[in-house]
């Protein structure tokens, strides 16, 4: 029987390798595309700092309390035990400075999501990220270029969302990682 158009076959989710992990600097978009692409793959999703909140408390209190090296080494279990799960799993943005989570990236579907620092402005006004507490898009810049070779090293696909829609970003996730599987 011929596929019909919008039936079933049209309607199922493409299969894509597992993990797909999302990284880049605050505000690129991980957690909310992350969230739809796994809707749209039909996969679990994970967000790190998502886990870490559920386990530990609101980040910016983490930060305050016990110091960002506490942090990070949370961070560390939350995202080693998520890359071994079948989900879509999007990370923090400063969780590729751990050297063992860059070599459990190796050989993952790891997709870079950029933004410019016109586009983030207004995405992370009103947010509670604590590096950039003080200091602003300043700040973010400093992080975003340290962290450049780090996210290069690690990705297999770069996208800029500046000025991208969610729904076109997941769809070009989809169709990068569907040649994958
Ligand atoms: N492609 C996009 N275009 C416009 N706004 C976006 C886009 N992706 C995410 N946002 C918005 O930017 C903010 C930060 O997104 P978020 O997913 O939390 O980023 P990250 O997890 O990378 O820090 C949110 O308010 C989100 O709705
Ligand atoms: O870049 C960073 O070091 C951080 C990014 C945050 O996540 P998002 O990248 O999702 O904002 C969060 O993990 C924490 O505030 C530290
Ligand atoms: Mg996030």
């Amino acid at each position: 029987m011929p596929d019909v158009p919008g039936g079933p076959a049209a309607s199922a989710p493409r299969p894509v390798p597992l993990p797909i992990v999302l990284v880049g600097p605050m505000g690129a978009g991980k957690s909310r595309v992350g969230s739809r692409l796994a809707t749209s793959v039909g996969a679990p999703f994970v967000d790190t700092d998502q886990r870490i909140v559920e386990r530990h408390g609101p980040i910016e209190e983490i930060f305050a309390r016990e110091g960002e090296s506490f942090f990070r080494a949370v961070e560390r279990e939350v995202v080693a035990e998520a890359l071994r799960e079948e989900a879509v799993v999007s990370l923090g943005g400063g969780a590729v400075l751990d050297p063992a989570t860059r070599r459990d990236l190796a050989g993952l579907a790891v997709v870079w999501l950029q933004v410019s620092a016109d586009a983030v402005a207004p995405r992370l006004s009103g947010g509670t990220r604590p590096l950039i507490a003080d200091g602003g898009l300043e700040r973010w810049i400093r992080i975003r270029d340290e962290r450049r070779p780090l996210y290069a090293e690690v990705a297999g696909l770069t996208i800029d969302t500046s000025r991208r829609s969610v729904a076109r970003i997941v769809a070009e996730i989809t169709e990068w990682a569907g040649a994958r599987a």
